[in-house]
C-alpha cells in the first residue's frame, strides 16, 4: 500500500541542505476526503535517524555536544520543510551502550528533563522554528536519583509540556537496559499540541499492542515508536508492528529507529556461549510512518542518517474510525474484566475439557 502515497514536494533548499550534510531527505503526504463540517487538519511530521557523531570513547560531553550540533542541522532542515513536529530516535544524545552493562562512563549521559542541556537545547530549536520537539532521552530524576528511559515533550511555546517514560524494558538479546533503569510510571500519558494530540511509545513497548492501545484510548492521533533495535533480532517485525498498531488504534504511528554500528572499548558476552564482543551488531534504520487507512510510507534508507518529512490529515483518523469502527465494536468492559481475573493468582484459564 506504499503506491497510495504522494511524494511531498520539498523545497530546493533543503534538498540541497540535505545533499550537503550528508542525510537522505525524503517526503509524503497522506491524505483525507474533505468534509463538509471541519476543515482539514494538516500536520508536518519530521523524523530523524542518525548514527552517533563521535566515537564511544570520546569526553562523554563532547559525544553529547556532536550530537546537539548534528541533530540541530536536520531540525534546520525540516524547519525548511514546514514541519510542525519532530522526533528524534531513543537515547539520541548518547550510542546505545546498554549492551556493554557497565555503569560508567554510559550512566553519565543521563540528564534532567526539565533542566538538562538537551532539553534547554531542544527549547531552543522549539521556540525558533515554532515545532514540537520530542527528545528521547536518559533521564536522571534528580530527587530521587533514579535512571528511566524517557522522551521529553517541548511545545512550539519551547515550554515543556511534559515527559514520558518507557514502559517496558527488553530482556531479550544485547539489551540490557534493565541494568541502568525501571518500568517507566507514568503511565500512557497523551500531549495536546497546537498541531494534534501525540503519545510516545518508546521502542520495546511496541511488540505490546495493549501499550499502543492504551495511548490511543487516551485520545493520540499520532503515535511515535523512537526505537533503537539491530538487525537479526527485530527486523522481520519492524515493517508490520507500527503499521498494524495504526490499522489497530485507528492512528498515525511513527517508528524510528537509528543507524550504524557503534563500537565500544570493552568487550561483552550475550550469555549465549557465543564470543565475547565489541557491538551489538548494526541499527538497520528504516524509519517509516503508517496510517490509519493501512498505508504506510516508504521506509528511510537502512544506512544512512536521514530525515521523514510526512504531512498527514488528521481528519484521516475519525474517518476511518467511522468506516471500521473498532473503537465502537471493541468489547472493553468485557475485557478488562476478564483480564482483571486474568491477572490474579487464583486465576483458572477459561478451557473446556471433555
Ligand atoms: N531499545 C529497545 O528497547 N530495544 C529492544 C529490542 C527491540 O524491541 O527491538
Amino acid at each position: 500500500l506504499t503506491e497510495k502515497i504522494d511524494q511531498l514536494v520539498l523545497p530546493a533548499c533543503a534538498v540541497e541542505a540535505a545533499l550537503e550534510g550528508d542525510f537522505e531527505l525524503q517526503g509524503y503526504m497522506f491524505e483525507a476526503s474533505m468534509e463538509q463540517l471541519r476543515t482539514p487538519r494538516t500536520v508536518r511530521v519530521g523524523l530523524i535517524q542518525n548514527r552517533i557523531v563521535l566515537p564511544t570513547d570520546a569526553p562523554v560531553l563532547d559525544q553529547i555536544t556532536a550530537l546537539h550540533k548534528r541533530i540541530g542541522e536536520m531540525v534546520d532542515v525540516a524547519a525548511m520543510c514546514g514541519v510542525n513536529i519532530v522526533c528524534f530516535q531513543e537515547a539520541w544524545t548518547m550510542p546505545f551502550a546498554f549492551c556493554t552493562r557497565e555503569k560508567e562512563p554510559w550512566t553519565e549521559f543521563a540528564e534532567s528533563a526539565e533542566e538538562g542541556y538537551t532539553t534547554r537545547f531542544c527549547q531552543e530549536l522549539a521556540k525558533k522554528y515554532n515545532m514540537v520537539v520530542i527528545s528521547p532521552i536518559l533521564e536522571r530524576e534528580e530527587v530521587h536519583n533514579v535512571l528511566w528511559n524517557t522522551a521529553v515533550v517541548v511545545s512550539n511555546s519551547g515550554s515543556v509540556l511534559g515527559k514520558t517514560r518507557k514502559n517496558h524494558i527488553p530482556r531479550v538479546g544485547d539489551f540490557n537496559e534493565s541494568t541502568y533503569y525501571m518500568e517507566g510510571n507514568t503511565g500512557h500519558k497523551v500531549f495536546q499540541t497546537q498541531f494534534g494530540r501525540i503519545a510516545v511509545n518508546i521502542c520495546y513497548g511496541r511488540h505490546h499492542p495493549l501499550n499502543w492501545f492504551m495511548y490511543s484510548m487516551n485520545g493520540a492521533e499520532i503515535i511515535f515508536n523512537p526505537s533503537a533495535t539491530v538487525g537479526g533480532l527485530s527486523e522481520p517485525m519492524w515493517s508490520i508492528e507500527a503499521r498494524n498498531a495504526a490499522i489497530a488504534n485507528h492512528c498515525f504511528t511513527c517508528g524510528i529507529n537509528r543507524v550504524g554500528t557503534e563500537h565500544f572499548n570493552n568487550e561483552f558476552t550475550s550469555g549465549d556461549g557465543k564470543k565475547a564482543h565489541q557491538d551489538f551488531g548494526y541499527f538497520y534504520g528504516s524509519s517509516y510512518v503508517a496510517a490509519p487507512d493501512g498505508s504506510r510510507s516508504p521506509g528511510l534508507s537502512r544506512t544512512r542518517d536521514g530525515l521523514l518529512v510526512t504531512e498527514m490529515d488528521l481528519n484521516l483518523t475519525r474517518q476511518i474510525s467511522d468506516k471500521w469502527s473498532f473503537k465502537m465494536t471493541g468489547r472493553y468492559a468485557e475485557y478488562a474484566e476478564e483480564l482483571t481475573r486474568a491477572t490474579k493468582q487464583d486465576f483458572k484459564p477459561n478451557i473446556i475439557k471433555e
